[in-house]
Parts: C-alpha cells; structure tokens; sequence
C-alpha cells in the first residue's frame, strides 16, 4: 500500500534521480525549437559577458595607459551597446522558456488527470482524495522552477563556466589554478550533504500531502465534525499535523541553506589567492596590470554560474521528491483496463450471468464465494441479506470496478473482462444511496445521464421519477445552482435527481443500490411509481435493506457471507421460513412495535 491512512505519511518507493532527471528532461523534446532559440540566445548573453573583462583590459592596456580618450570613447559605445542587445536577449529567452515550462506543467497536469480518472476504485480505497490533490496541484507546481531554470540558467551556465575556465587558463594558467584552488572541497562537500538533503525534502513532501488530506477530509465532513463537536480534536490534530510539516521545512532548509555560504566561501579564498598571488606576479613582470584586472573579473565570472548551479543543485534536490511523486502516481498500471483484443459490447438485451464467481478486496478475505446466477433480460432482482454480505461487491462485479478472482462475469454471453470499459459501463446506470450531485444546475446534474439530452428530456425525466414538481419550485426552476454536492436540496430531492439522471442515460441495465434508503414513506410511494417506470423493461439490481421496497422484484436473492442462499419471489421466501423470512418478520415487527412504544 504505497499511500493509504489519513494521518500516515506515506511511503515511496526509492528511485534513481538519474532515471527520473532524464524522464523530466523527456518533457523538453517536444519544444526542441524553442529550447534552441532560448540556447541561441542565451549563447549572445554569454558572449558579450565575456567580453567584458577582455574590454577592461584592452581599455587599461591599450587606452588608459596611451591616454588615448577617443578610443577610450569608442571602446565604452560598443560596450553600451553589446550590453543593451544582451539585456534584450536575456529577456527574450525568459519569456520563452516560462511559457515552455508552462505548458510542460500544463501537460503533466493533463496526464496525472487522466490516468488517475481510468486507475480503479481499489486505487482510491486505499487513499485519501486530499494526497491525490497533492500530487496535481503541488507536487507540479513544485517542478515550475526545475524546468525554467534547466533550461534558462543551468545550461548557460554550464557554458559559460566551461568558456571562463579555459580563458582563464589560456590567460594565466597559474593564477588560474590559485583561484580553483577550493572547488574539489566544495564539491566533496556538496556532494555529501545532497543524499541527507534529498531524503529531507522527500519526509517535508510526505508531511504536505498528509496535512492536505487531513484538511480535505475534515471540510468535506464538515458537518460531522461539528455535529459531534469535535472541533477542539481535529484542530488539535491539525496543529500537530502543521507542525510536523514545519519542522520537516526547517529541517530540510536548514540543510540547504548551507550551499550559499560554502560556494561564497569558496569564492572569497579563490579571490584572495589571486590577489596575493596576482600581485607578486605582477611585481616580477610577469602579468599586466590589465591582465590581473581582467582575471578578478572573470573570477567574479566564474563563481557567479557556481553559485546559480549550486542553487539550481538546491532546486533539484528540494523539487525532484515532487516528480518521483509524480511518476510513482504515473507508473501505477490501471489494473481494470481495456485488454489489448478488448470488443466492443454491442447495445445489450440485458442478460446477466455470474459462473462460479470468487471474489476478494484483499489478498486471503473471501467477499464472494462460488455466486452462479442467471438474470433474463428485463428481469428485476432484489439483492437483500444483513450489512456486509456482499450485495454492493455483487453488483461492483457487474460494472467491473473491480474483476472477479475467479468466475466469469457475462452479459448478453460476453465475458465482462473482454469488453472495452466505456461500452460496458455505457450500458449500465447505478443510482447510489449517497448520490453525488456535481456543482451546476438542476438541469445539468440531470443531463450528466446523458450530455446530448434536450431540455424537454430532462424535464420528462424529472416528471417521470416525480421530481419535476419540487424542482419547478425552486427558486430557479431547473437552473437552480445545487452547491457543491447537491447541498442545496434535500436528502431524498438528491436522490430523485438521480433517479432522474439514471432515465435519462436509458440504461439497459440498472443498478439501485440502496437508492430509496434516505426517502420518507411518502415521497417514497411517489418515488416508488418513478422506480416502476424505471425498471420498467431494463434488467435491474435494486440493493435494499427496507424489504418493503422489493416485494415486487421478479426475483429476491438472499446474500449472506457472500454466498447467494435463497432465491424466489416474495411469496416463495416466505413461505421457506428462511433467511428471508427471519429479516422480513424482524423489519415487520419493529414497525408494528415502534409506532406503540411511541405511543407508551
Ligand atoms: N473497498 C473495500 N475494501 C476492502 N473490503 C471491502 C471493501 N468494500 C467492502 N468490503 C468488505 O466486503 C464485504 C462485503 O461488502 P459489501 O459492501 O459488498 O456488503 P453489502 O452487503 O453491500 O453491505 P451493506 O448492506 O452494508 O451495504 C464487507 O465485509 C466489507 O467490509
């Protein structure tokens, strides 16, 4: 379980930055001709910088000293204007690589969505939705610098360290050594500190993702928590939470915040030397005056790029935890997919066959043991047994959110397996107890059953299922906004929605699950003649625990651990004194007795 409890962090798998630099790098290939535009010109930025200690020289030695002031005024034009065409470049080639980066977080962002839309339910059972929000929104924002700065400053800087290196040695190849002097420590040193640094980053984004989905978790029950007055715990818990956030930050800057002053360092003693060293070669003769002016002046050059490589270095290591998070969400492989020869269902008559199906959410738990079932098209059947008998995972089977562990699955005789997902879930509409109504109008969480559907659709849709009467007194009618989650309406107003969203889509195939639970007796009875006009002619899965909903079924199966142990039509069941019987006469006597107790 690579990331899975609220308040755990979660665990990654170890990953050869290399590898992962590489596949980043990936990104850049489709925009090689901006990449090229932004090296071109980031080569002319290079290169009049490196002109300008050579100008120095050339104005000490040839100008200066001649006191020739003509030439002195020239040589200062030309440098204005290499200087001017430099600063143009430089922001040329920043705009364009913002807007390559841009659109490289816009393309990770696109494929995170996707693949996490097609990766199955036991992908989000098993994780928080917050740590899934962590990974798109920040774990991607945190590679914007990784690619604006690859590209606009490593590079260059690669370039220009290599050109100042070599000048300074073709210059004075001395006094060069004597200002390198401490770059094998400084590497050692950066070296050393980047594993624990990395591993730092790495708990600081764990910690991030963890407070994320506490704090998304928490707002979207909301109500729970107020309910229950379990403000002061979960604020408690957060702050904990924050604060182990903070010091994950502290902990890993600190680190990093050391970078700086080593580089600097490094810097200063490289000066020193070459001013010491510069000066007894200048009073033997053997350097210029100008020569010793230019030289500091490509030292500046020269730890300048080191300093932006360390900070990019920085950068690398706090931001790649991000892309490793990334990739590990990305290389998770859609276990319920199109198989490659996967066909397409063709519109089904609404045949339903379980053969000898097991199935198990987790490794050694049998959910489902040996289910053989047969439905005719058109039929309806009741799915009843007590709490966690396996009804829900029955009809998950059917859907194929999750794959039998063995059995097959068979609709209209085609193995669930081998169908191509959209023609197969195209063909079948489930109405859930906790229906899910998205931000938007009446009118468009009706039409989610189906995108193309007219407004006259809809509305008949809603007149079918008896919703068109509350909806038309709404304050907007059928444009009334629903909040987020449908918060706006009512329990049972959500759930005649759906029932209304479910005709429309015109599935040949139903399933309710528990769909009439929220519903008050009278509503229900109104409801009820929707349900009969949304059975009617479709095969349909009607899950209930109110056994009063489902004497009409064609036929009611009793599921208990997992096992289909009665099968028959109301009449039949009862007269079997079985489970059934027991579960109906228990639901019989608690409403005959709960109306007396109430009145004693
Ligand atoms: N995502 C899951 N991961 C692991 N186990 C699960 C998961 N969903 C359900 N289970 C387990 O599988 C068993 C059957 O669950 P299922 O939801 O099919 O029962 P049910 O009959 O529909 O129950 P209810 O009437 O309460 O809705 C239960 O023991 C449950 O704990």
């Amino acid at each position: 379980m690579p990331f899975n409890h609220l308040q755990e962090d979660e665990t990654i798998k170890e990953s050869l930055n290399l590898a992962i630099i590489k596949r980043l790098a990936g990104y850049l290939r489709p925009y090689r001709p901006q990449v090229a535009l932004t090296l071109l010109l980031m080569g002319l930025v290079i290169g009049a910088e490196l002109l300008n200690p050579y100008f120095l020289k050339l104005a000490i030695d040839q100008y200066i000293v001649k006191q020739d002031l003509a030439g002195l005024m020239l040589l200062a034009s030309g440098m204005i204007g290499i200087k001017l065409a430099a600063v143009y470049c430089s922001r040329q080639r920043i705009r364009i690589m913002a807007g390559v980066t841009n659109r490289i977080l816009l393309t990770i962002r696109q494929q995170l969505y996707a693949h996490i839309q097609k990766l199955p339910f036991s992908f989000f059972d098993n994780r928080p939705v917050g740590k899934i929000l962590a990974r798109i929104i920040g774990d991607v924002n945190s590679l914007s610098d990784l690619f604006s700065n690859s590209v606009t400053n490593l590079i260059p800087d690669l370039v220009t360290l290599a050109a100042v290196t070599l000048i300074m040695f073709a210059m004075n190849f001395r006094l060069a050594l004597a200002s390198l002097a401490c770059l094998p420590l400084l590497f050692l040193f950066m070296c050393s500190i980047e594993v624990i640094s990395h591993q730092r980053w790495r708990i600081h984004r764990k910690k991030v993702s963890t407070c994320n989905a506490f704090t998304h978790e928490n707002f979207s029950g909301i109500r729970v928590v107020q309910s229950f007055t379990a403000e002061p715990e979960t604020s408690r818990t957060y702050n904990r939470l924050i604060h182990e956030n903070r010091r994950a930050f502290v902990r890993a800057v600190r680190l990093n915040d050391c970078f700086w002053p080593s580089v600097e360092l490094s810097w200063g003693v490289g000066t020193m030397a070459v001013a010491w060293y510069g000066v007894h070669l200048l009073n033997t003769g053997t350097i210029t005056v100008g020569l010793l002016v230019a030289f500091v002046g490509y030292i500046s050059m020269f730890w300048q790029p080191v300093m932006n490589i360390s900070n990019f270095y920085n950068t690398l290591v706090s931001n790649i935890s991000g892309a490793e998070r990334i990739f590990d969400i990305l290389d998770i492989d859609p276990a319920i997919k199109d198989r490659p020869d996967a066909r397409t269902l063709p519109p089904v008559r609404g045949e339903v066959v379980f053969e000898q199906v097991d199935f198990v959410y987790e490794a050694d738990q049998n959910v489902l043991t040996q289910v053989n079932l047969r439905v005719q098209p058109g039929e309806t059947i009741a799915l009843v047994g007590p709490t966690g008998a396996g009804k829900t995972s029955i009809v998950n089977l059917i859907c194929r959110f999750y794959e039998a562990r063995n059995g097959r699955v068979l609709i209209d005789g085609r193995d669930v397996k081998q169908l191509t997902l959209e023609s197969l879930r195209g063909q079948i509409g489930m109405v859930l107890q906790d229906t899910f109504l998205f931000s938007g109008s009446v009118k468009e969480n009706i039409r989610y059953g189906r995108l193309d559907a007219s407004d006259e659709e809809v509305i008949a849709a809603a007149r079918a299922v008896h919703a068109h009467e509350f909806i038309s007194q709404l304050e907007h009618g059928y444009d009334t906004d629903v909040n987020e989650r449908g918060s706006r309406l009512s329990f049972g107003q959500r759930q005649q929605i759906a029932f209304a969203r479910a005709l429309l889509a015109d599935p040949r195939i139903l399933i309710l699950d528990e769909a009439t639970a929220g519903i008050d007796t009278h509503t229900e009875r109104l409801v009820q003649q929707g349900i009969a006009k949304l059975l009617k002619g479709r095969t349909s899965f009607v899950i209930a625990h109110r056994l009063s909903t489902i004497q009409n079924a064609d036929r009611i199966l009793v599921i208990d651990r997992g096992r289909i142990v009665e099968s028959g039509t109301h009449a039949e069941l009862l007269q079997e004194r079985g489970l059934y019987y027991q579960l109906f006469m228990a639901q019989f006597k608690f409403l005959q007795e709960e109306p007396a107790e109430a009145a004693g």
